[in-house]
């Protein structure tokens, strides 16, 4: 069933966002999903078949509430980018379903102006929500595509500016929605049953969603855009496709309240009940679906027992004035008090599923032979050069390393090493100057393709993806790379390769340094790279790490033919680990050759230890024997 887990368009194997290795690997997801469901389920069940009708009015609400806090979540946990314009795609759900499921003669009377084809359509609330998650799903693709190119703040304003766009147009178009009066006379077909139906299918798409390739390498970039991007993470389509199931599942949410209270106004769909959704998603835990059950429930509740004292008359008995807005003074405290005390929210990052995970992930992490394809061609960056504002940090620098061959890029600090390593993989464009891998022109190429065309790197200042496990983040590159396979056994076998597969269900911010170095080294090769670009990999260790470092990289490049590009203020593992060396002086190559060569070039010797020390060579002997 291979044929079923990969696709090939032209040369190039595509993992699908559904592929069975995938979905096997949701299996804990799934169980997880299944544990949060079944209790809300019974409790639902319970309030709206046994209680009374107040009751069962919260637990529908808490059900409506908690499809859209979990689809929120969806995108805001797994980006890191906090959404305030869902409600706009709850708005058109609510609007679009209620034209669909009214009866023509009522649209006659209360929409006079609607097109035809919406005056004589007519359906059942299920077959509406199908209409609603298409539509709505083109219309979030079309918006989704130029703010799934934005970053951090700037992403989030454009999903406020949304919101206000689309409160604008329900307000505007009143031949389809009355425009800021009441839209009445939807018939009320929410029934418990297909309210469970729909939650229950939103919790499991957003669990599963999360363990699946594709929230792998969302929450990668979450963590850090740099690295995912060095990974081969296409941001952008990562955060695209999560926004687009969001805005769906926010339309189906829509659909249910709007059938639900029979009546309501763009008014429903703005800046108020965004907040209430956001404070339940902040409460639970933005990066976890459990988290999102549980901030519902808890803000559900306190909503509730704030309305009730809102209208109580236990507050004027007492002598005690009226307090209007205690539900939203309610919100606001309760946020404040989490993001004091747990800024991660009350779950943080934790599932349900994450305590028998583990026994998944042991299971299925059969450990396969970890092979990189050898292709030949070299890497040949020709006359480079890096502005910053003035700065010269390259100039014009030429170098070329072949598969097999390891390398060493020296300077003194600030001389442009980091830099070129940064322009090779496209992690700053060049000013000029051309790069090519294996013939392929890459200067100016985002990252991304960079890294999927077979280089693979690691940072001066690890960059691991913190808050997710090892094995997640070998996982992400495995996966980004888009050649399809078990990721979970590829990524084993890296971690493998580096010694460090025990680690693999530690969380990567929790290790200690050289361990830390060892496992970015091994997300690196995960890519199955063919040039492998290591910023400094013996920072911090001491001289048995680095001992054994070295006896490691040796090891890589001798059994996958690596090409090895390696800065290093090490001096001595440069020299005794590399073929040639290439030093950089002030952003100007100043000399390249073997260790030999270099050692003992006046020129090399003066960019180091200065002009007035020149004439005692010994001291840089010193630091390279
Ligand atoms: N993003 C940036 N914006 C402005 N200046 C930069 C930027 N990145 C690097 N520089 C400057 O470019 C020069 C080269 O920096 P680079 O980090 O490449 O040197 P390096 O040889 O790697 O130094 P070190 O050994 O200390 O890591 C320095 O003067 C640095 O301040």
């Amino acid at each position: 069933m291979g044929w079923l887990s990969q696709v090939w368009i032209g040369r190039r194997a595509i993992t699908p966002l559904v592929d069975l290795a995938a979905l096997n690997r949701t299996r804990p997801a799934f169980a997880g999903a299944l544990v949060l469901i079944v209790p809300v389920a019974l409790l639902a069940l319970v309030a709206g078949n046994l209680l009374g009708s107040a009751e069962q009015r919260i637990a529908i609400i808490f059900l409506i509430n908690l499809i859209a806090v979990v689809a929120n979540g969806l995108y805001s946990g797994n980006s890191g980018i906090m959404s305030f314009g869902h409600l706009g795609f709850m708005g058109v759900g609510a609007y679009l379903s209620a034209i669909l499921t009214m009866t023509p003669e009522k649209k006659a009377m209360t929409l006079p102006n609607l097109p035809d084809f919406l005056a004589q359509a007519h359906m059942g609330l299920n077959e509406a929500c199908l209409v609603t998650l298409v539509v709505i799903g083109i219309f979030a693709l079309v918006v989704g595509t130029p703010i799934s190119r934005l970053t951090g703040s700037a992403a989030s304003i454009a999903t406020l500016a949304f919101l206000v766009i689309v409160h604008s147009i329900l307000n505007g178009a009143t031949d389809f929605t009355r425009g800021s009066q009441t839209f009445f006379g939807v018939d009320r077909l929410v029934t418990l049953p297909s309210l469970l139906f729909w939650v229950a299918l939103t919790i499991l798409a957003a669990r599963i969603f999360r363990d699946l390739p594709a929230g792998l390498e969302i929450r990668a970039a979450r963590e850090d855009e740099l690295a995912a991007q060095a990974m081969g993470v296409n941001i952008a389509r990562r955060r695209l496709i999560a926004w687009v199931i969001s805005a769906m599942m926010m339309g189906v949410a829509g659909a249910m309240i709007g059938h639900f209270l029979g009546a309501f106004s763009p008014k429903k769909f703005f800046f108020v009940d965004t907040f209430a959704i956001l404070a339940m998603l902040i409460i639970g835990g933005i990066g976890s679906v459990t988290g999102a059950v549980v901030g519902t429930g808890v803000v559900t509740v306190v909503m509730e027992l704030a309305r009730r004292l809102e209208e109580s008359p236990i507050l004027p008995s007492l002598g005690l004035p009226q307090v209007f807005g205690l539900t939203q003074l309610a919100l606001g405290l309760g946020i404040l008090f989490v993001m004091y005390k747990r800024p991660g929210g009350m779950l943080g990052l934790a599932e349900v599923d994450d305590w028998f995970k583990h026994r998944f992930t042991r299971a299925a992490a059969k450990i396969t032979s970890f092979v990189s394809e050898k292709r030949d061609g070299a890497l040949v960056v020709e006359n480079v050069s890096k502005n910053f504002s003035g700065l010269k940090a390259l100039d014009t620098v030429s170098l070329e390393l072949r598969p097999g061959e390891i390398v060493g890029l020296i300077g003194p600090n600030g001389s442009g090493k980091t830099t070129m390593l940064n322009a090779i993989s496209g992690a700053v464009p060049p000013s000029s100057g051309s790069v090519t891998l294996d013939g392929v022109a890459v200067a100016g190429k985002p990252a991304f393709r960079i890294a999927r065309l077979g280089l693979g790197r690691s940072f001066q200042n690890i960059r691991l993806f913190k808050e997710m496990t090892v094995l997640e983040n070998v996982e992400v590159a495995v996966s980004a790379s888009g050649r399809g396979g078990d990721i979970r056994a590829e990524a084993m076998a890296a971690l493998e390769e580096l010694s460090v597969a025990h680690l693999a269900e530690r969380r990567a911010g929790a290790l200690a340094y050289g361990e830390q170095r060892r496992v970015e080294i091994a997300r690196a090769l995960a890519l199955k790279p063919r040039y492998l670009m290591l910023d400094e990999p013996a920072a911090g260790m001491n001289s048995a790490e680095t001992q054994a470092l070295m006896t490691l990289l040796r090891q890589i490049r001798d059994k996958y033919g690596l090409g090895l590009l390696l800065v290093e203020h090490h001096l001595e593992l440069v020299m005794r680990l590399c073929d040639r060396i290439v030093v950089l002086n002030k952003g100007q190559m100043i000399a390249a050759g073997t260790p030999a060569d270099v050692q003992n070039d006046p020129i090399v010797i003066e960019a180091y230890i200065g002009r007035a020390h020149s004439a005692h060579p010994s001291a840089w002997e010193r630091s390279v024997s």
